[in-house]
This record gives structure tokens, sequence and C-alpha cells, in this order.
């Protein structure tokens, strides 16, 4: 016969259960600092702030809003529930991109590997220091400087073209968009592989089609978009290899991409060795000829790499052109200026090559264009171990509690905030969020440490994944805008209204809601 339990001996322990459960989901919290950290309310389970994040009307809206409330350490709630981390600290951004323990996300390296192949953009650990360790040598000051006529001579193609578009006499407006794209393009694949694509009088070639195509492609940014870029992480290897057979445009895209520049980098290669190994000063020979030993790299691999080049070696820096041209026609006073310097470094240097460095007011402005619109203004990723990432101020917990350094799990997700980091006070000044190029010209404005390799700027990154191609970023910058700015008079059309979205990985202006950027033009 069973004893009987009075009722209340079944109430008190299910209240002991309770506490029990409650006591430890609250120890557990209590040990897991990212549930006890402050961040914004959660919209939307399959979302979460992530729509915010990528798809804000003006890049950084909400971003930087959160970091005024929340400091440069907070959380965010990705696709599903998932916790991510916001940070812009930066102790804790330097300990991230410096340490091998976090890396690119798999679904943004599956991606890569992808539409690019083997690219250094695309590998880790070893190989990644290996390839890197080869195309270095076509980054050197010296190489990049050697470059300088394929720029000007782009340059000099769009002030013609744009010469043809406008009206003689009257001011013209035109989105300028499409020439610094064209531009960019012949002038990277000139540079990287040879090849003149001269885009900028003629759009129809082959390779300049598969670029904007692919471009078009990885570019689209939407609700699906940050569902895939989520799930994408998910799927095992080989059925994701298997979606480049998918009969969609993205793929049809990539395949193209991928025929075509075998195609000319095959051509490219043939020729070089009819020449018995001797051929042009493009960056496929230099590499090629760079290196020997466990750092040379297979034709396969080199195709690869001049892939990668092609995109990454054109978009940032028509971002960069694209923001500076419309800075400048906001400002008309430090415009004048600018032309000013222009004309007096082409005077003094009597037909030599210009000394880009030394024009103070055009590199105030293409830092400035950097901090406030950096290209890529955030990039994820995952930690690959336990680690406890250090932290420059203390963060508050949800629950009042000051910690200076914060213990991540295997598997977090964190977002470095490039733009929030140009936005902070504590390193900018109060007028961070302002556009003012004046505050490079006395000495560097940043108060903390430089964690990239221009500028105090973040803008390239840092660390042993910093952009390849800075150095050709800020020459090619340089002399284009001295072009452009040195020709014509630039001004903002009556009611512009221009923002910047988040396109691919990149904040580019989009005019009355399209992409593109629509200035007025006259002819000095
Ligand atoms: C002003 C223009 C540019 C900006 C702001 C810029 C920015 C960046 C950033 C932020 C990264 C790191 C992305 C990440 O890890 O999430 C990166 C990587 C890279 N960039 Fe640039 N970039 C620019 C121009 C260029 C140019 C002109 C080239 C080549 C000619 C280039 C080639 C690369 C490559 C190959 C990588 C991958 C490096 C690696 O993973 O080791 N970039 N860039």
């Amino acid at each position: 016969m069973q004893a009987s339990m009075p009722l209340n001996a079944y109430y008190a322990i299910f209240a002991a259960c309770v506490a029990v459960i409650l006591i430890y989901r609250r120890r557990q919290r209590s040990l897991n600092l990212i549930l006890n950290m402050r961040g914004p309310s959660n919209p939307s389970w399959l979302f979460g702030n992530m729509r915010q994040l990528m798809l804000s009307d003006n890049y950084g809206d909400w971003e930087f809003e959160w970091q005024k409330e929340y400091g440069p350490v907070y959380r965010i709630k990705g696709c599903f529930g998932q916790n991510r981390l916001v940070i812009s600290d930066p102790l804790a951004v330097k300990h991230i991109i410096n340490t091998p323990t976090f890396t690119h996300p798999a679904g943004f390296l599956r991606n890569a590997a992808m539409a690019f192949g083997k690219s250094v953009a695309s590998v880790q650990g070893e190989d990644h220091r290996r390839i890197r360790g080869a195309m270095s040598i076509g980054f050197s000051a010296k190489v990049v400087r050697s470059f300088v006529p394929i720029f000007i001579d782009a340059a000099r193609k769009t002030v013609r073209e744009w010469e043809l578009l406008c009206t003689p006499g009257t001011p013209s407006t035109l989105n300028v968009c499409q020439l610094l794209d064209r531009a960019t393009l012949d002038i990277i694949s000139e540079a990287a592989l040879g090849i003149h694509v001269n885009t900028v009088q003629d759009p129809d070639h082959p390779l300049a089609r598969s670029h904007t195509n692919i471009l078009a492609a990885a570019f689209k940014r939407s609700s699906l978009t940050i569902l895939s870029d989520y799930l994408f992480g998910f799927i095992p290897g080989f059925i994701f290899n298997q979606t480049i057979h998918l009969p969609i445009a993205a793929m049809r895209a990539v395949s193209t991409f991928r025929r075509v520049t075998e195609q000319y980098i095959k051509q490219k290669t043939e020729e070089f060795q009819s020449k018995g190994g001797d051929g042009d000063n493009d960056l496929l020979n230099v590499i090629r000829n760079g290196r020997s030993g466990t750092s040379k790299m297979t034709i396969a691999e080199l195709t690869d790499q001049i892939r990668i080049l092609l995109v990454a070696g054109q978009d940032p820096t028509s971002v960069v052109l694209a923001w500076s041209l419309y800075w400048l026609a906001a400002n008309p006073e430090f415009q004048t200026k600018l032309r000013q310097e222009i004309k007096t470094t082409t005077e003094n240097a009597g037909g030599d090559d210009l000394d880009y460095d030394g024009m103070p007011l055009l590199n105030a402005l293409i830092k400035e264009t950097l901090r406030f619109h950096p290209p890529v203004p955030i990039t994820e990723r995952i930690a690959n171990e336990d680690s406890v990432l250090p932290l420059a101020d203390e963060m508050v917990t949800s629950d009042g509690r000051h910690v200076s350094q914060l213990p991540v799990k295997k598997g977090q997700s964190i977002m470095v905030a490039i733009a929030s980091y140009h936005r902070l006070e504590a390193l900018w000044g109060t007028d961070a969020h302002h556009f003012d190029p004046s505050r490079w010209l006395e000495g560097n404005p940043c108060k903390g440490n430089a964690l990239g390799p221009y500028g105090h700027l973040l803008s390239f990154l840092g660390g042993p994944r910093v952009c390849l191609g800075w150095r050709f970023g800020i020459l090619e910058a340089q002399a284009i805008l001295s072009e452009l700015v040195g020709s014509f008079a630039f001004t903002l059309p009556e009611n512009s209204c221009v923002r910047s979205r988040l396109s691919g990985t990149e904040g580019v202006p989009f005019d009355a809601g399209v992409k593109g950027l629509s200035l007025c033009l006259a002819r000095i």
C-alpha cells in the first residue's frame, strides 16, 4: 500500500524545484556574460536585429544609435534568436583582428571559394600565409607606384567621356558612379592582368560584362540574403558545392566569371611562355616571377588570386571616389582650395609625377571619406575556440556589473564595427559624426593607437588580413581625384537625397533610392 503524502508536501516539492531551476538559470545567466549584455530589443525571432543593421535606409542609422546607448560593446540578435556581439572597442578590435582564433564565418569562406577559387580571401592558416606572402611582392610601394600612368590614363578617359556627356557652357547632371566603376575596372584589369578592357569608352567587353554580373549577383541585399548568409554556414560542403549548378542568375554569373577570367589568364600565360618568361609589368607577372620555393603558386592558384583582385581591387576604390566627389560638391569652399592645391602642385612638378603624398588637402579629403564612409563598414568574425576579449573601457552589464574583459565561447559571432569605430567620440572628438576634412590638417586627429596601416583608420582593417591593396587604393584615389577635380567643378543638384546603403559588404551611395550618385558637373 502506498503511503499518501499531504498536498502541502507536493506544493513544497514543486516550489523547491521551480526555485532550483530559477537559481540554476540565474547562475548560468550570470556565468554567461553574453546573455547579460546590454543591447537593443529583438524585433523578430526570424531576423533579429539584422534587418536594422544591414538594410537600414542610411547605413549606421541604427548602429550609431545603439553605440551611443550601449557603448562600444553590445549584443544584438541574429537570425533565429542567435546572439551576436557588435564591437568597436579599440582593444577588443585589436585582439580580434590580430588573433588567429577569430576567422571569417564558414558561409563567407565558402561563397568566396565558389566565386574566386582558392584565393587569399578564402583560405586560412598556413595556406593564407603562403599565398599572401607570394602576393605581397605585387603590392610594395615601388610596384604600386609603377601603376600611376594607368591610373592617370583611366582618369583622363573619364574626363573626356564626361565632357562628351555634358552640355558645353552649362553644368550638367550625371550619375558619376557609372564611369567611376568603369575607370576602376579598366585600372585593375590592366594592373592585374595587363588587359586593356577600356570600358570607359566601350562597356561591352566580355570581362567587364562578367564582372558587372558577378557584382550584381553578389551585392544584392535583402531579407532573403540575410537568411541565406546565415543558413549557408550549416549546409554540408558537398551539398553547397552542388549549388553552382542551380539554374539561377547568381550561379550563372559565378560560372561565367570563372570561365572568362580563366580564358584571359590562360591567354596571358601562353604569351608569357612564348616570350621566354618575360612579360608586362602587371601583377600576374610580378607575382609569378616574384618568389621561389614553397611560397611559389601554381598557375591554378595564380588564376584564383587574379579573380579576387579583379573584384576586391575595383569596387571599394570606386566607392571612395564617389563619396569624395559627393562631399566636395557639398563643401564648395574646400573644393576650390583643393583645386588650387592641385594646380600649384602640377605647376611645381613641371611635367614630372605629382607628389600626391605632399598634398595636404587631397589627403585630408581621402582620409575623412575613409573615416566617414569606410567602403567595408562592418565585417564578421567567428571565435574558433573559447577566448577572452580585453576591453579598453569597462562594460556595464544589464544587471549593473562593471567588467573589464569579455569571455566569449567557441562559435560566438562577432561583428567588427569598422564604421562605428570611426564614430567613437573618445577617439575622434565630439564632432565624430560630422564630415570635416580639416580635422586631418593639424596632425592626426585620432586619440588612440593605430590599428590599421593608414591614418589610424580601420577602413583597411589590420593584422594578418589587412587589405592587401591598401597602397594601391590610396594612390589610385589620389591620382584620379587630382585629374577629376582639376578638370570639373562639382555641385549638388537641387533636392539631392543621397544615402549610404549596404550593397554586398559595402556602403555605397544610393540617390533617391537607386544605386548611384547624381552630381552637377561644369568643365573648368
Ligand atoms: C580604398 C579602397 C579599399 C578599401 C577601403 C579596402 C578594404 C578592405 C578591407 C576592410 C578588407 C578586409 C575585409 C575582411 O577581412 O573582412 C580588405 C581585404 C582585401 N583587399 Fe581591400 N580595400 C580597398 C582596395 C583594395 C585594392 C585596390 C585591392 C587590390 C588591388 C584590394 C585587395 C584586397 C584583398 C586581396 C583582400 C583580402 C586580404 C586577405 O584576406 O588576406 N583592396 N580590403
